[in-house]
């Protein structure tokens, strides 16, 4: 027994380090499987004699079926016997788990009457066997599990006489012939003993009523023709029938054909899909992209990005401290847990220069969704009619990936004032283009404001001109790349297209109110204000002024792009203009300088200029980005679908974590150490507590994801378990112990929704 016990707390089957078996040419003996010095073992089942490349699957060739999971008739003659010859009265050991829960449920397991000998089941192996491809008789259709289902058939049928998990046997090495001879049910958690590692093909027995799931069930067991090979002393059974059948039907569903090409027709397919879900590795694709986050590797989402998620989150969740807010009003309208998201100036009636009011800024949570906004505050303003809500409700329906959303406005005395509240979506860590670009703290990479000589207290550009040209004649160093600005151009003017197209005008246009989250996105913020705070109730027209807006906002733009191109405010002053042009004809090209000129040049000639009229000056350009952000798309849907995976297994631990060592259920303190809890608790112990032959822990994170996939998908592959104390022996189907597993999470639901039924 010790060397059963060593060999199966080992892994069963080596894995690679993304937790796939390294199946080609394993052996059963380096399996070290279940019994030492017997070939013809349990396999798990994602291994045939042919490179099975996905576990769990089934794979087609030579005109072969290959069932996933290979059959052990002939070895299950020798093998049942030797667990009966050595079983205990009830077929397990009376100390052990197993038989604490057969005696438990009353079962009466029916003993045999065989008594053959190990000897006598030895007598008709023979050495040296050479390869053989052969018919054999239909084996019971248990010996085919099908995926997902297994569990639910064999549970079912047990549920009247023997444990669930017994079913697990009618899989495992020996099912089929076996059962017939031995009832199927027997269970011996004796070592068997080692016998030769080459073995003649036994033909299966006829199938008759050997399956009890078939007899309780009365489900039509359907003939299986099924092919036996031996290679090198290994008998392997490939059921035909079911296999075909449900390949030809998955086949004929997906309308593939050989090369699994979509056809029209039914064909057998040649493509094998993997029974479980598994996070298949980085695509190369992505292997190799220039400006790649850095990978973590494995399994989970690349560090860049999970730290800006991490500091975004948190950005979420900060609240201010009270002491240094104390006036902050506790809820206004529908927001509460209000949080100023910049700092209260030491004036509180300082405005801004933008739009001329003392203005705040909060973020806020809505008491109804839990949502956060922000919140803009205009101090101290009444509105003298509800006229303006027409242009408000424009606004709230304009939807752009540049712009930050409105999506309210509403009065409140909250502040102790009059005040205006406009509330817009929330982008966590965002920060303005002017502390992004022009803020004197900022590391400026030795490049510093030529139209500043200390970037504090700007002065006239005249005196620095000099420098300014020096400096850019020395190469720019700090200058931001063409790329970047035209990566600007293209989202503001698309923001400002949809906004123009709209008819409306952005009219805030300003380095002060253009958000930049994370590393380039753009958003117009601040958008409404304006005409809100200018709106003209006596004019017929409130739109009447929309075109001359729409004007300024091209002005506003160019001087955004010319003082980007300069990295300086003061570089768009009228008497800087001429030199600040030159500038940019020296450092960046034609295209960028004509975009500039044509913003801010035709409007002195009041010439109708359009948002539109820019794209031919994009060009090409717009492709660069398409390019940069369908790359970073892929990126990002290679990380989702790492953490995808690991969503769904998380979900799944949690389901284990409830069922396995729960102290009691419904006033029954066995609960979790009984039927199918137990199984799921020895399944627990095989996924994580596998020891080395010497009792080291043995941690292989791939074993344990590999194992959590395929319990989640129920597929058909048998694992073998063992009680702790080392006396019982179950093989069980990952369908049978996803079975187990949710009719145990089921129990535990239904019993928290009954609060009145526990004491
Ligand atoms: N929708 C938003 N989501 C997240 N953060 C925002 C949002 N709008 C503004 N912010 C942040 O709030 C801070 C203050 O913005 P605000 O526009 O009030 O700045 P300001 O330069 O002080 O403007 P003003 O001088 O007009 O008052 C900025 O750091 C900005 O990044």
């Amino acid at each position: 027994m010790d060397n059963i016990s060593s060999s199966l707390r080992k892994p069963a089957v080596p894995v690679d380090g993304r937790g796939n078996y390294l199946s080609s040419g394993l052996t059963v003996s380096n399996m070290g499987a279940c019994y030492p010095g017997d070939e013809t073992l349990l396999l798990p089942g994602n291994h045939s004699i042919n490179n099975v490349i996905f576990p769990g699957s089934i794979s087609y060739s030579d005109n072969r079926v290959k069932q996933e999971e290979p059959s052990y008739t002939g070895c299950g003659e020798r093998m049942d016997p030797m667990f009966l010859s050595y079983s205990q009265a009830n077929g397990v050991p009376q100390e052990s788990k197993l038989a604490t829960y057969m005696n438990r449920q009353n079962t009466s397991t029916p003993t045999s009457n065989v008594s053959q000998s190990i000897t006598k089941n030895l007598a008709g192996l023979t050495l040296d066997t050479p390869v053989s491809l052969k018919k054999v008789t239909p084996q019971a259709p248990e010996f085919v599990p099908a995926a997902g289902g297994g569990g639910t058939t064999g549970n079912t049928a047990t549920r009247s006489g023997s444990p669930d998990f017994l079913n697990s046997f009618t899989g495992m090495p020996g099912s089929g012939g076996p059962q017939a001879t031995f009832g199927g049910r027997r269970r011996s958690t004796e070592s068997p003993v080692p016998v030769s590692p080459q073995l003649t093909p036994q033909p299966s027995p006829p199938l008759n009523n050997c399956s009890p799931t078939s007899a309780l069930d009365k489900t039509p067991i359907t003939p299986v023709s099924t092919y036996q090979e031996n290679v090198g002393g290994t008998t392997y059974f490939y059921p035909t029938t079911v296999a075909v059948a449900a390949a030809a039907s998955a086949g004929d569903a997906a309308g593939l054909n050989s090369s699994g090409l979509s056809t029209g027709s039914p064909v057998v397919p040649s493509i094998v899909l993997p029974s479980f879900h598994m996070y298949p590795g980085t695509p190369t694709h992505l292997a190799t992209i220039k400006g790649k986050p850095p990978s973590s590797g494995g399994f989970y989402v690349a560090n860049e990005i999970r730290m800006e998620a991490l500091h975004r989150n948190a950005l979420v969740l900060v609240q201010p401290d009270p002491e240094q807010f104390p006036d902050l009003p506790s809820e206004i309208d529908n927001y509460h847990e209000l949080c100023p998201l910049k700092p209260v100036p030491s004036n509180p009636m300082h405005k801004s220069q933008l739009l001329g009011y003392p203005m705040s800024t909060y973020k806020a949570t809505n008491t109804k969704t839990g949502v956060r906004y922000c919140l803009r505050r205009v101090h101290g303003f009444r509105l003298p009619n509800t006229k303006c809500m027409g242009l408000v409700d424009m606004w709230k329906r304009l939807q752009h990936s540049n712009i930050v959303q409105l999506r309210e406005v509403f009065t409140t005395k909250a502040f102790g004032d009059y005040s205006m509240i406009f509330v817009y979506d929330y982008h966590p860590g965002s920060e303005t283009l002017l502390m992004k670009h022009f803020s004197p703290s900022e590391p400026l990479n030795g490049y510093a404001d030529p139209f500043s000589a200390d970037p504090t207290a700007p002065r006239p550009y005249s005196h620095q001109k000099n420098a300014l040209l020096r400096q850019q004649h020395g190469g720019g160093s700090g200058m931001l790349p063409e790329g970047v600005i035209w990566n600007y151009i293209i989202q503001l003017t698309s923001a400002l297209r949809v906004i123009h197209a709209a008819g409306l005008a952005c009219r805030t246009l300003d380095p002060t109110k253009i958000l930049l989250t994370g590393r380039s996105r753009l958003r117009l913020s601040s958008l409404a204000i304006s005409d809100v705070l200018t709106f003209d109730s006596t004019s017929p027209n409130p739109l009447q002024l929309m075109p001359h807006f729409q004007q300024e906002d091209l002005t506003a733009l160019g001087k955004v792009i010319l003082a980007l191109a300069c990295r300086s405010l003061m570089a768009v002053q009228r008497e800087n203009m001429q030199t600040s042009l030159d500038l940019v004809s020296r450092t960046y090209s034609n295209d960028l300088r004509n975009v500039i000129m044509y913003l801010l040049t035709n409007q002195q000639q009041q010439q109708h200029r359009s948002v539109t009229d820019l794209m031919p000056m994009i060009g090409a350009r717009f492709y660069t980005q398409l390019d940069a952000i369908q790359i970073r798309s892929d990126v990002l849907e290679n990380e989702v679908s790492k953490e995808m995976e690991n969503g769904r297994l998380c979900r799944l631990l949690v389901k284990l974590g409830t069922v396995n060592e729960r102290p009691e259920l419904s006033l029954d303190p066995t609960w979790a150490e009984t039927g199918d809890r137990y199984m799921l608790k020895l399944f627990r112990d095989y996924v994580f507590h596998q020891v080395t032959e010497d009792g080291r822990p043995w941690l292989d994170m791939s074993h344990v994801v590999q194992c959590l996939n395929k319990l989640d998908a129920g597929a058909p592959e048998k694992v073998c378990l063992m009680s702790r104390d080392e006396q019982s022996i179950l093989v069980v189907s990952y369908a049978e112990l996803k079975q187990c597993l949710e009719q145990s999470f089921e129990e535990i639901l239904s019993a928290a929704a009954k609060p009145d039924q526990i004491v």
